[in-house]
């Protein structure tokens, strides 16, 4: 019998979506499971894959079965769970499986870089092993690193041994990142007993006052230093100390240290809070859920203010206790040191923290703790669902309304989705927490009782909700208040200055562009490779394109007609910062949007400033909204609450309403009440009046209603399938036949088209259109959008028809994007 691996090349084409057989040589016998990364010969190439199958027969004869040529990494990093989750999620999200799986491995994994193997701090092997090892042991104790894949080779026979000393911990693989070894290591003093250092101070010369100093030191506190920290303490030079290791009196060695990104802060411990009654009666059917590990999902609608932390952090105390690990998931935006602490400050070293601000070695780090079984809560954003724990008992989604849970490039997979179906794997309980449940999870969990629905309608300590006032910015305007902030804004900003006390202003820039226009004619400046206006920026005076990345000089002169009154544009933070500047002379402003939070660690350096009150105002876009707690926030303001509403996304009227309600959820936190006005030019709008009495349900049945008469999600699905070619009557056609051929298919399945009749299962096929963004990059788009609900597998039909037209787009240059559940019109 020959071991066979079944393996998905990595190149994401269609022809490649599928495994390839490859015979597992002896040499890599017992290295090979599932998930394991390999190399392989592949068309005259080597390519990496990894392994998604094991078998003793294959497809091909055994005779034209080519062998495995190398393992990548000696600790498999996927495990046959997480294979398991990609394959769903390519079939789910209508991508290749490579994709989907190469989305779950840490970027510093991605590259084809070698691995090394080293003994570990500490280890041991007694005689007989170092005897069987036959010269194996001999070369690693040498101290050179020794790469993975020479090892195998010249020491065959001994593979077993090698992974079993790596499994149990007493060899370690690392790996090249960024030039340099992936593990990070400390030079660290070893001192050695009071016995041998007592004796050599007394052999010290007597002009050697440092050295005997750091004696003195070691023997006080016979722990095992780092060299630095050494030498700033007893304040002499690393070569001080390293001269009393040459003498043998102390040990110097490199320790391995993961680069905890958080290891210079201290996390005050916080114990667990005493519930309030509609705390307590939340957790008791999750912790019930979790005591019979019953694979329950729950929406936890608790309004801003309600107390959900407290209650994951409970949950997730019950989880761990009961041996199993956490998965908690908050929007990119909301990992602030504030949330991070919470959760630091509760479970310590057992968090790891995953984002996107972290260095690709940091991330390693953090994963190599998740998958070593180092950490047991792992708190992180959008792709943290795929944390490489192997017993997961609970996962929470915090926000779970957020779009930033779907990933807007290939795999296009939504969190949420992906935490369910995680969770049905490992019979884990999910929790999805917002004060504004996204439609599709509220009309679930109300029509039918998946999620099971949990409400927390107060805040805690009987703290009322802020009072919201709506101000008709055109009512200003009439009585010729030409300010960007009404009457009633600018005074109860001077209150909150004269009272020492916050102020959060949110401008809502979604849809609302920075461009540049000509006074005179009109003209605004768009890019000349995609129909969009071009973005002033008011640092390096130039105009670029969000989109491709084009820019050019301010222009001195409308290009168009000349004139000189060319100006810039809309309301920017920037714009905002100045008029408050001139209406409040002295007023201390943070702003903070993308401008001003690109450094890394920028955004936490702002909010730390602003919670220790060394500014008056934080002003800034929609990351201002989510996820802050400051005790001195009192008012909330929001200009230009309407400027998404006209964006072309039947969303837009939900998105609004939860931003309105966030970011009003931001004031009155704790002792000191809170205000808000919302200043708008559609008052009347359901997703501006229902914020005013915090009336989630009744905006949310009015827009059902409007959503259930369209066919729209929930009431119906959609996959946007998008081709962009140079061509339009290329795009067209093609656009036209794709249409067609599903519409036929459909049909063919006995499916209707008709919406009207309600509870029928129907599809259409809406299109082909030319998108919201009509041109990027040169290129034109077209979008076809499918439309359907009830029992129909509108995925596979649509892929089955990007196969059958497969050979018409490639010949043709076009570009297809599918987009299953899309949560961006645009
Ligand atoms: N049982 C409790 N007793 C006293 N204070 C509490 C309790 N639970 C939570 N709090 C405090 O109430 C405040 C609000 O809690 P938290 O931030 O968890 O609310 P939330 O529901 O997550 O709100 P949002 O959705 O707005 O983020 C916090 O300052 C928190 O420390
Ligand atoms: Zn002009
Ligand atoms: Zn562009």
């Amino acid at each position: 019998m020959t071991a066979v691996a079944r393996v998905i090349v990595d190149v994401p084409s269609r022809e490649t979506d599928r495994t390839f057989d490859y015979l597992i040589p002896d040499r890599l016998s017992g290295w090979v499971e599932i998930g394991t990364r390999v190399a392989v010969p592949f068309g005259g190439r080597t390519l990496q894959g990894i392994v998604t199958g094991l078998g003793a027969d294959a497809e091909v004869e055994l005779a034209r079965m080519k062998p495995l040529e190398d393992v990548l990494d000696a600790i498999t990093p996927l495990s046959s769970e997480l294979v398991q989750l990609g394959v769903w999620m390519s079939k789910r999200w209508l991508c290749p499986l490579t994709i989907a799986l190469q989305a779950m491995l840490p970027a510093a994994l991605k590259g084809r870089a070698e691995k090394y193997v080293f003994p570990a701090e500490g280890a041991e092997w007694s005689d007989e092993e170092t005897a069987q090892s036959g010269g194996l042991l001999h070369a690693l104790r040498k101290g050179q690193p020794l790469k993975l894949s020479g090892l195998l080779q010249h020491y065959p026979e001994h593979g077993d041994l090698l992974r079993r000393w790596l499994l149990d911990g007493r060899l370690e693989e690392r790996q090249k990142v960024e030039d340099r070894l992936s593990v990070k290591t400390v030079q660290t003093v070893f001192p050695s007993d009071a016995e041998t250092l007592k004796r050599a101070v007394a052999e010290l010369p007597a002009r050697a006052h440092k050295q005997r100093e750091v004696l003195a030191y070691l023997a006080d506190q016979p722990e095992p230093i780092g060299v630095q920290r050494l030498a700033e303490a007893v304040s002499t030079t690393p070569s001080t100390i390293r001269s009393l290791a040459e003498r043998g009196w102390i040990d110097i060695r490199a320790v391995t240290e993961d680069r905890d990104p958080y290891a210079d802060r201290d996390f005050p411990v916080s114990l667990p809070m005493q519930l309030t009654p509609a705390q307590a009666a939340a957790l008791l059917p999750i912790n019930d859920a979790l005591e019979q590990r019953s694979n329950e999902v729950f929406l936890l609608h608790g309004v801003t203010g309600s107390g959900k932390t407290e209650v994951y952090l409970q949950a997730i105390q019950r989880c761990m206790e009961s041996g199993r690990e956490a998965i908690v998931l908050v929007p990119e935006i909301a990992l602030t040191p504030q949330m991070v602490e919470r959760f630091k400050s509760r479970f310590g070293a057992r968090v790891a923290v995953l984002h996107s601000r972290l260095s690709q070695g940091e991330r390693y780090d953090e994963w190599r703790k998740i998958r070593e079984g180092r950490a047991q809560v792992a708190v992180g954003a959008r792709s943290a669902i795929f944390a490489p724990f192997s017993k997961i008992g609970l996962i929470v989604i915090d926000e779970e309304h957020e779009t930033s849970y779907k990933q807007e490039e290939s795999p296009k997979y939504h969190a949420r989705d992906v935490a369910v179906e995680r969770a049905r794997l490992h019979g884990a309980v999910v929790v999805l927490g917002s004060a504004t449940p996204s439609l599709e999870t509220y009309q679930a969990a109300v029509d039918g009782g998946r999620p099971k629905y949990i409400a927390m309608p107060e805040r805690v300590a009987d703290r009322p909700l802020p009072g919201v006032r709506i101000v008709d910015m055109r009512e200003e305007l009439k009585l010729g208040n030409r300010a960007m902030f009404s009457r009633e804004l600018a005074e109860a900003l001077r209150d909150r200055l004269d009272r020492n006390e916050q102020t959060v202003l949110l401008l809502n820039r979604r849809g609302y562009a920075t461009f540049v226009m000509c006074r005179s004619c009109g003209y605004t400046a768009a890019c000349p490779h995609c129909e969009i206006s071009l973005t002033y920026h008011r640092g390096s005076h130039n105009l670029r394109c969000h989109y491709c990345g084009y820019a050019e000089a301010e222009p001195k002169v409308c290009p168009s007609c000349e004139s000189p009154h060319i100006r810039f544009f809309g309301t920017g933070t920037q714009k905002v910062e100045e008029a408050l500047a001139e209406a409040f002379p002295g007023i201390r402003v943070i702003r903070m949007d993308v401008d001003t939070t690109t450094e890394k660690g920028s955004h936490e350096k702002w909010l730390t400033q602003f919670r220790e009150r060394r500014a008056d105002v934080l002003l800034g876009t929609q990351m201002v909204a989510k996820g802050l707690d400051f005790p001195y926030v009192t008012l909330v303001g929001v200009l230009a609450a309407d400027a998404a509403l006209r964006l072309p996304d039947f969303r837009a009227s939900e998105r609004t309403f939860q931003l309105l309600t966030q970011v009003a959820g931001r004031a009155g936190r704790h002792e000191l009440p809170g205000e808000v006005i919302i200043q708008t030019y559609d008052p009347e709008h359901v997703s501006i009046d229902s914020v005013r009495g915090h009336d989630y349900k009744g905006f949310v049945t009015k827009e059902l209603h409007v959503r259930r008469q369209l066919g729209y999600p929930p009431y119906g699905r959609l996959i946007a399938i998008t081709l962009s070619h140079e061509s339009v009557p290329m795009l067209l056609s093609v656009g036209e036949q794709f249409a067609m051929r599903i519409r036929e298919k459909a049909a063919a399945l006995g499916i209707s088209s008709d919406f009207t009749e309600p509870g029928r299962a129907a599809l259409e096929v809406l299109g082909p259109v030319s998108s919201p963004i009509a041109r990027l990059k040169d290129r034109y788009r077209f979008q076809c959008m499918v439309k359907y609900r009830g029992d129909v597998d509108a995925s596979f039909l649509a892929s089955q028809v990007l196969q059958e037209m497969g050979d018409a787009v490639k010949r043709g240059g076009l570009q297809v994007s599918v987009d299953v559940d899309p949560q961006m019109m645009l």
